[in-house]
């Protein structure tokens, strides 16, 4: 990989740099949200202040002993414990951020906390509110649509679906909306959906693999895409990889998709019988859910394991959603915008499409006249979430 050398592993080093305000303001500002979010006892409370000081004034802490993945992050930490959070690979530190809150929640303890989601009441809310239900009912006009314009609506929910991000909303402790996108058609600065769609009408219907990004408002588009892919003919089954435990905030896990699927399944009209077929794709074995531990691993895809190596390769394609699985796909690195996606993909098994909108400052694959004028815009458009890519290869 010859530009690896020159492009610079992203860290929260630099001040005034995206990764630094995650690290010294969302970071924070999460820890006194879930902190906030339930009556834990006075030694949990303890552990929550004790990482927010451990983030923002001292040194990396490696799990505490008996962790039932203590040795797998022994080694993933091994040249970061002991550094501070803000000179370490930004992707390992945002993962073990993550990692240590559910340790200091007592979300893996035996215990009264144990298997209780810290960031459950933030995505139950998003579930419950009124943007979901008019996506729900908006369904309805998408299915008096011609195929292809039924094919890039579908798709184009589960792109958008992604700027519906929970973390990504946390800013100094408060929840708030992404600006607004404008005409989201505008904001695609690169699209290979054509290629995509060409790709699946020539392959056999066999095996599309979606790793999901985010619950509720983007999970419910993923699982009408896939819902989409399967009764058109295009994947004979489908795998939706979710998280096997909390991350990232609102990143999906196998309750999520029971939660979601319940509220698309309870839904009128068009949504409720998309609901009953994904029940029924579910329970007869056309969808499967897996969790499977690389999913929440600080690593690039680059160094998936064997197992689920063979996996993906079987697949027509792999849909990847997301700004951390995009990081993961290209390295989090800071590459020129103008670099190529497939050659930066290569180590991923099979055909792959990255539905993804810009959250933070990786970015490749982008035409350099759309770079220019990106560049030139005078705005955060690497992290604003407001652009978006459609990214596919073969
Ligand atoms: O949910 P997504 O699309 O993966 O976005 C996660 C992104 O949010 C951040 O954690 C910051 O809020 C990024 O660093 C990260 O890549």
């Amino acid at each position: 990989m010859p530009e690896a050398a020159g492009a610079r592993v992203v860290t929260g080093e630099e001040p005034g740099s995206f990764a630094r305000s995650v690290l010294a303001r969302r970071h924070p500002a999460l820890i006194r949200q879930v902190r906030d979010a339930f009556p834990y006892p006075p030694e949990r409370q303890r552990a929550l202040d004790a990482l927010l000081e451990e983030t923002q004034h001292g040194v990396i802490a490696p799990l505490l002993p008996g962790a039932h993945d203590g040795e797998r992050w022994a080694v993933w930490g091994a040249p970061h414990v002991g550094r501070s959070w803000f000179d370490v690979p930004f992707l390992w530190a945002e993962s073990y951020f993550y990692r240590r809150l559910l340790e200091a929640v007592g979300y893996f303890r035996p215990g009264p906390w144990q298997g209780i989601d810290p960031f459950a009441p933030f995505k139950r809310a998003e579930l419950g509110g009124a943007a979901v239900a008019e996506e729900l009912a908006a369904l309805d006009d998408v299915a008096a649509l011609p195929l292809e314009a039924r094919d890039q609506a579908v798709l184009g929910g589960a792109l958008w679906g992604n700027r519906a991000d929970l973390g990504f909303r946390i800013s100094a402790g408060q929840p708030r909306e992404a600006t607004d996108p404008g005409d989201p058609g505008t904001r695609v600065v690169a699209d290979d959906s054509a290629p995509f769609w060409r790709h699946l009408a020539e392959s056999a219907p066999t095996t599309v693999h979606l790793l999901a990004d985010n619950a509720g408002r983007e999970l419910i588009p993923d699982l009408i895409l896939l819902d989409h892919l399967l009764r058109t003919g295009r994947a004979g089954k489908a795998v939706l990889h979710v998280k096997p435990y909390p991350y990232f905030v609102s990143d999906a896990t196998t309750s999520d998709v029971v939660d979601c699927l319940r509220r698309i399944t309870d839904a009128p009209g068009r949504a409720g019988r998309i609901g009953a077929r994904l029940w029924d794709a579910l329970t007869g074995g056309r969808l499967t859910v897996r969790t499977h531990p690389f999913s929440c691993a600080p690593l690039p895809y680059a160094d998936m394991p064997a197992d689920l190596r063979a996996d993906l390769s079987a697949a027509a394609v792999t849909v990847s959603k997301g700004d951390l699985n995009y990081r993961r796909l290209v390295g989090d690195r800071r590459w020129p915008g103008t670099a190529g996606f497939a050659e930066r993909t290569a180590a991923f098994p099979g055909p792959l499409l990255a539905l993804r909108t810009l959250k933070s400052d990786v970015a490749v694959g982008i035409e350099a006249s759309t770079l220019d004028a990106l560049e030139g815009s005078g705005e955060a458009w690497r992290t604003s979430g407001t652009y978006a890519v459609i990214q596919f290869r073969p």
